[in-house]
Protein backbone atom coordinates (compact mmCIF):
# COMPACT_ATOMS: atom_id res chain seq x y z
CA UNK A 1 0.00 0.00 0.00
CA UNK A 2 3.11 2.49 0.74
CA UNK A 3 4.76 4.48 3.67
CA UNK A 4 3.02 7.47 5.09
CA UNK A 5 4.47 10.04 7.47
CA UNK A 6 2.50 13.13 8.86
CA UNK A 7 5.03 15.62 10.44
CA UNK A 8 3.37 17.86 13.20
CA UNK A 9 4.16 21.30 12.91
CA UNK A 10 2.89 24.59 14.53
CA UNK A 11 3.70 27.44 16.71
CA UNK A 12 4.68 26.65 20.67
CA UNK A 13 1.98 25.27 22.66
CA UNK A 14 -0.52 24.64 19.83
CA UNK A 15 -1.17 21.21 20.79
CA UNK A 16 1.16 19.14 18.80
CA UNK A 17 2.22 16.59 20.91
CA UNK A 18 -1.37 16.61 22.47
CA UNK A 19 -2.94 15.96 19.17
CA UNK A 20 -0.39 13.17 18.13
CA UNK A 21 -1.46 11.10 21.40
CA UNK A 22 -4.86 11.38 20.53
CA UNK A 23 -4.32 10.61 16.80
CA UNK A 24 -2.85 7.53 18.33
CA UNK A 25 -5.08 6.83 20.72
CA UNK A 26 -8.18 6.87 17.77
CA UNK A 27 -6.02 4.90 15.51
CA UNK A 28 -5.91 2.05 18.00
CA UNK A 29 -9.49 2.03 18.92
CA UNK A 30 -10.03 1.39 15.12
CA UNK A 31 -7.48 -0.73 14.61
CA UNK A 32 -4.78 1.15 13.06
CA UNK A 33 -1.40 1.53 13.78
CA UNK A 34 0.65 4.37 14.35
CA UNK A 35 4.36 5.03 15.50
CA UNK A 36 5.23 8.45 17.09
CA UNK A 37 8.62 9.92 16.12
CA UNK A 38 9.58 12.96 19.24
CA UNK A 39 11.46 15.05 16.87
CA UNK A 40 11.62 18.19 19.82
CA UNK A 41 15.24 18.00 21.32
CA UNK A 42 13.99 19.87 24.22
CA UNK A 43 11.56 17.05 24.95
CA UNK A 44 11.03 15.64 28.49
CA UNK A 45 7.59 13.79 29.09
CA UNK A 46 5.89 11.92 26.81
CA UNK A 47 1.60 11.00 26.80
CA UNK A 48 2.81 8.58 24.06
CA UNK A 49 5.10 5.26 23.47
CA UNK A 50 7.68 7.07 21.17
CA UNK A 51 9.04 5.00 18.49
CA UNK A 52 12.43 6.78 18.12
CA UNK A 53 13.58 9.69 19.30
CA UNK A 54 16.02 12.45 18.19
CA UNK A 55 17.17 13.19 21.54
CA UNK A 56 18.91 9.22 21.12
CA UNK A 57 20.82 11.91 18.45
CA UNK A 58 21.37 15.38 20.36
CA UNK A 59 19.74 16.56 23.17
CA UNK A 60 19.08 20.19 23.75
CA UNK A 61 20.87 19.99 27.18
CA UNK A 62 24.16 18.34 25.62
CA UNK A 63 24.00 21.02 22.72
CA UNK A 64 24.02 23.80 25.49
CA UNK A 65 26.34 22.82 27.83
CA UNK A 66 29.16 22.05 25.48
CA UNK A 67 28.70 25.12 22.77
CA UNK A 68 27.10 27.64 25.79
CA UNK A 69 24.13 28.46 23.58
CA UNK A 70 21.04 29.71 25.17
CA UNK A 71 18.06 27.57 24.87
CA UNK A 72 16.77 29.27 21.16
CA UNK A 73 20.32 28.90 20.00
CA UNK A 74 20.74 24.99 21.25
CA UNK A 75 17.48 24.07 19.47
CA UNK A 76 18.54 25.58 15.78
CA UNK A 77 21.71 23.57 16.21
CA UNK A 78 20.28 20.49 17.26
CA UNK A 79 18.19 20.78 14.00
CA UNK A 80 21.06 21.62 11.88
CA UNK A 81 22.91 18.69 13.58
CA UNK A 82 19.71 16.62 12.38
CA UNK A 83 19.84 18.05 9.07
CA UNK A 84 23.73 16.70 9.01
CA UNK A 85 23.09 13.67 10.55
CA UNK A 86 19.75 12.84 8.14
CA UNK A 87 21.38 9.21 6.27
CA UNK A 88 23.36 8.11 9.56
CA UNK A 89 20.69 8.54 12.31
CA UNK A 90 17.14 9.01 10.37
CA UNK A 91 18.19 6.22 7.61
CA UNK A 92 19.11 3.37 10.30
CA UNK A 93 16.21 3.95 12.32
CA UNK A 94 13.56 3.76 8.88
CA UNK A 95 15.58 0.58 8.17
CA UNK A 96 13.29 -0.89 11.05
CA UNK A 97 10.21 0.63 9.26
CA UNK A 98 8.47 -0.32 5.68
CA UNK A 99 5.32 -1.29 3.80
CA UNK A 100 2.23 -0.03 5.50
CA UNK A 101 3.88 1.65 7.99
CA UNK A 102 2.76 4.98 9.29
CA UNK A 103 4.54 7.31 10.94
CA UNK A 104 3.52 10.48 12.76
CA UNK A 105 6.64 13.11 13.22
CA UNK A 106 6.13 15.00 16.30
CA UNK A 107 8.36 18.40 15.53
CA UNK A 108 9.41 21.47 18.29
CA UNK A 109 7.37 24.98 18.36
CA UNK A 110 10.06 27.22 16.95
CA UNK A 111 8.12 28.90 13.98
CA UNK A 112 11.41 29.61 12.14
CA UNK A 113 12.42 26.04 11.96
CA UNK A 114 9.50 25.93 9.27
CA UNK A 115 10.20 29.34 7.62
CA UNK A 116 13.59 29.83 7.28
CA UNK A 117 14.88 27.01 8.29
CA UNK A 118 15.90 24.34 5.71
CA UNK A 119 15.99 21.63 8.55
CA UNK A 120 12.56 20.18 7.92
CA UNK A 121 12.65 20.38 3.93
CA UNK A 122 15.55 18.40 3.57
CA UNK A 123 14.12 15.62 6.44
CA UNK A 124 11.02 15.53 4.22
CA UNK A 125 12.94 15.29 1.18
CA UNK A 126 14.87 12.56 2.38
CA UNK A 127 11.86 10.50 3.42
CA UNK A 128 10.04 11.20 -0.04
CA UNK A 129 13.06 10.17 -1.44
CA UNK A 130 12.90 6.97 0.64
CA UNK A 131 9.56 6.27 -0.88
CA UNK A 132 7.24 7.64 2.06
CA UNK A 133 4.17 9.99 1.41
CA UNK A 134 4.34 12.96 3.32
CA UNK A 135 1.85 15.17 4.43
CA UNK A 136 1.84 18.35 6.68
CA UNK A 137 -0.47 19.07 9.73
CA UNK A 138 0.33 22.56 10.45
CA UNK A 139 -1.46 22.87 14.35
CA UNK A 140 -2.77 26.37 15.02
CA UNK A 141 -4.77 26.81 18.34
CA UNK A 142 -8.11 28.17 18.90
CA UNK A 143 -6.30 31.45 20.77
CA UNK A 144 -5.00 32.65 17.34
CA UNK A 145 -8.93 33.24 16.34
CA UNK A 146 -9.78 35.72 18.95
CA UNK A 147 -7.94 38.48 17.47
CA UNK A 148 -7.94 39.09 13.69
CA UNK A 149 -4.42 40.38 13.49
CA UNK A 150 -3.04 37.34 15.11
CA UNK A 151 -4.94 35.20 13.17
CA UNK A 152 -3.75 36.94 9.82
CA UNK A 153 -0.67 36.41 11.95
CA UNK A 154 -1.06 32.40 11.95
CA UNK A 155 -2.27 32.33 8.40
CA UNK A 156 0.66 33.87 7.44
CA UNK A 157 3.51 31.58 9.30
CA UNK A 158 0.91 28.10 8.19
CA UNK A 159 1.52 29.71 4.25
CA UNK A 160 5.75 30.22 5.36
CA UNK A 161 5.81 27.04 6.09
CA UNK A 162 3.39 25.35 3.05
CA UNK A 163 5.63 27.08 0.92
CA UNK A 164 8.83 26.16 2.38
CA UNK A 165 7.74 22.71 3.17
CA UNK A 166 6.53 21.74 -0.26
CA UNK A 167 4.48 19.06 1.13
CA UNK A 168 0.44 18.25 1.09
CA UNK A 169 -0.65 20.61 3.44
CA UNK A 170 -3.53 20.38 6.04
CA UNK A 171 -4.40 23.20 8.55
CA UNK A 172 -5.69 22.08 11.88
CA UNK A 173 -7.74 24.63 14.44
CA UNK A 174 -6.63 23.17 17.60
CA UNK A 175 -8.15 23.15 21.09
CA UNK A 176 -11.69 23.28 19.64
CA UNK A 177 -12.95 21.92 22.87
CA UNK A 178 -12.12 25.11 24.80
CA UNK A 179 -14.53 27.13 23.11
CA UNK A 180 -17.77 27.38 24.71
CA UNK A 181 -19.14 29.16 22.10
CA UNK A 182 -18.10 26.28 18.85
CA UNK A 183 -20.26 28.71 16.25
CA UNK A 184 -17.66 31.32 17.00
CA UNK A 185 -15.37 29.21 14.89
CA UNK A 186 -16.51 29.41 11.94
CA UNK A 187 -15.67 32.56 9.68
CA UNK A 188 -12.15 30.48 10.63
CA UNK A 189 -12.88 27.70 9.09
CA UNK A 190 -12.98 29.09 5.39
CA UNK A 191 -12.53 32.58 6.44
CA UNK A 192 -12.97 34.63 3.25
CA UNK A 193 -9.36 37.19 3.57
CA UNK A 194 -11.04 40.31 2.10
CA UNK A 195 -13.96 40.67 4.77
CA UNK A 196 -10.68 39.76 7.55
CA UNK A 197 -8.32 41.99 6.02
CA UNK A 198 -10.56 44.74 5.68
CA UNK A 199 -11.39 44.36 9.30
CA UNK A 200 -7.58 44.12 10.08
CA UNK A 201 -7.79 47.47 8.49
CA UNK A 202 -9.87 49.41 10.51
CA UNK A 203 -7.36 48.62 13.50
CA UNK A 204 -4.06 49.33 11.65
CA UNK A 205 -4.36 52.96 9.98
CA UNK A 206 -4.06 54.48 6.99
CA UNK A 207 -0.30 53.94 6.93
CA UNK A 208 -1.10 50.08 6.58
CA UNK A 209 -3.89 49.82 4.09
CA UNK A 210 -2.17 48.62 1.04
CA UNK A 211 0.17 45.91 2.64
CA UNK A 212 -2.86 44.42 4.33
CA UNK A 213 -4.38 44.33 0.93
CA UNK A 214 -1.21 42.99 -0.46
CA UNK A 215 -1.40 40.09 2.47
CA UNK A 216 -4.73 39.49 1.10
CA UNK A 217 -4.21 38.96 -2.40
CA UNK A 218 -1.16 36.70 -1.11
CA UNK A 219 -3.25 34.29 0.93
CA UNK A 220 -6.04 34.03 -1.77
CA UNK A 221 -3.20 33.35 -3.98
CA UNK A 222 -1.96 30.97 -2.52
CA UNK A 223 -6.10 29.85 -1.56
CA UNK A 224 -5.22 27.72 1.58
CA UNK A 225 -6.81 29.79 4.18
CA UNK A 226 -8.87 26.88 5.23
CA UNK A 227 -8.83 24.80 8.44
CA UNK A 228 -10.18 21.55 9.90
CA UNK A 229 -11.18 21.82 13.24
CA UNK A 230 -10.14 19.37 16.35
CA UNK A 231 -11.83 19.02 19.47
CA UNK A 232 -10.29 15.97 21.23
CA UNK A 233 -13.38 15.88 23.62
CA UNK A 234 -15.25 14.41 20.44
CA UNK A 235 -13.85 11.19 18.70
CA UNK A 236 -15.85 12.15 15.53
CA UNK A 237 -13.50 15.73 15.21
CA UNK A 238 -10.70 12.97 14.85
CA UNK A 239 -12.18 10.82 13.10
CA UNK A 240 -13.17 13.51 10.22
CA UNK A 241 -9.89 15.05 10.61
CA UNK A 242 -7.89 12.17 10.03
CA UNK A 243 -10.39 11.18 6.59
CA UNK A 244 -9.57 14.62 5.16
CA UNK A 245 -5.34 13.94 6.08
CA UNK A 246 -5.03 10.34 4.56
CA UNK A 247 -6.58 11.55 1.41
CA UNK A 248 -4.11 14.08 1.66
CA UNK A 249 -1.49 11.24 2.01
CA UNK A 250 -3.29 9.49 -0.62
CA UNK A 251 -3.76 6.48 2.07
CA UNK A 252 -5.96 3.70 1.32
CA UNK A 253 -6.41 4.58 -1.88
CA UNK A 254 -4.75 1.48 -3.81
CA UNK A 255 -6.72 -0.20 -1.32
CA UNK A 256 -10.00 1.17 -2.38
CA UNK A 257 -8.55 0.14 -6.56
CA UNK A 258 -8.09 -3.12 -5.00
CA UNK A 259 -11.22 -4.06 -3.53
CA UNK A 260 -12.73 -2.66 -6.71
CA UNK A 261 -10.58 -5.14 -8.38
CA UNK A 262 -11.19 -8.40 -6.83
CA UNK A 263 -14.77 -7.42 -6.78
CA UNK A 264 -14.61 -7.29 -10.72
CA UNK A 265 -12.21 -10.32 -10.75
CA UNK A 266 -15.01 -12.58 -7.97
CA UNK A 267 -17.20 -14.53 -9.70
CA UNK A 268 -20.27 -13.28 -9.38
CA UNK A 269 -22.07 -15.57 -7.18
CA UNK A 270 -25.42 -16.18 -8.77
CA UNK A 271 -23.18 -17.59 -11.95
N1 LIG B 1 -8.11 21.71 26.30
C1 LIG B 1 -7.15 21.37 25.47
N2 LIG B 1 -5.87 21.56 25.84
C2 LIG B 1 -4.92 21.21 24.99
C3 LIG B 1 -5.20 20.67 23.69
N3 LIG B 1 -4.05 20.44 23.05
C4 LIG B 1 -3.08 20.81 23.90
N4 LIG B 1 -3.58 21.27 25.06
C5 LIG B 1 -2.82 21.77 26.20
O1 LIG B 1 -1.94 22.79 25.74
C6 LIG B 1 -0.65 22.65 26.33
C7 LIG B 1 0.40 22.46 25.24
O2 LIG B 1 0.09 21.26 24.55
P1 LIG B 1 1.18 20.43 23.78
O3 LIG B 1 0.47 19.28 23.13
O4 LIG B 1 2.32 20.10 24.65
O5 LIG B 1 1.62 21.51 22.70
P2 LIG B 1 2.86 21.43 21.70
O6 LIG B 1 2.45 22.13 20.46
O7 LIG B 1 3.31 20.02 21.57
O8 LIG B 1 3.94 22.28 22.48
P3 LIG B 1 5.51 22.42 22.14
O9 LIG B 1 5.99 21.04 21.78
O10 LIG B 1 6.09 22.94 23.41
O11 LIG B 1 5.62 23.38 21.02
C8 LIG B 1 -0.76 21.46 27.29
O12 LIG B 1 -1.04 21.96 28.57
C9 LIG B 1 -1.93 20.67 26.76
O13 LIG B 1 -2.60 19.95 27.76
C10 LIG B 1 -6.58 20.50 23.33
O14 LIG B 1 -6.93 20.07 22.22
N5 LIG B 1 -7.50 20.88 24.25
MG1 LIG C 1 5.23 19.15 21.81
Amino acid sequence: MGRFAQLVVGPAGCGKSTYCDHLRQHCEAVGRTVHIVNLDPAAEDFAYPVSFDVRDLISLQDAMDELKLGPNGGLLYCMEYLEDNLDDWLGEELESYGEDDYLVFDCPGQIELYSHSTVFRSFSNYLKNAGWSMCAVYCLDVNFVTDISKFIAGVLQATAAMVQLELAHVNVLTKVDLMEDKKQIEPYIYPETKPMVAELSRSTGPAFQRLNSLMADLLDEYSMVSFLPLDISDEESMQELLIHIDHALQYGEDLEVDTRKMDQDMPDNDD
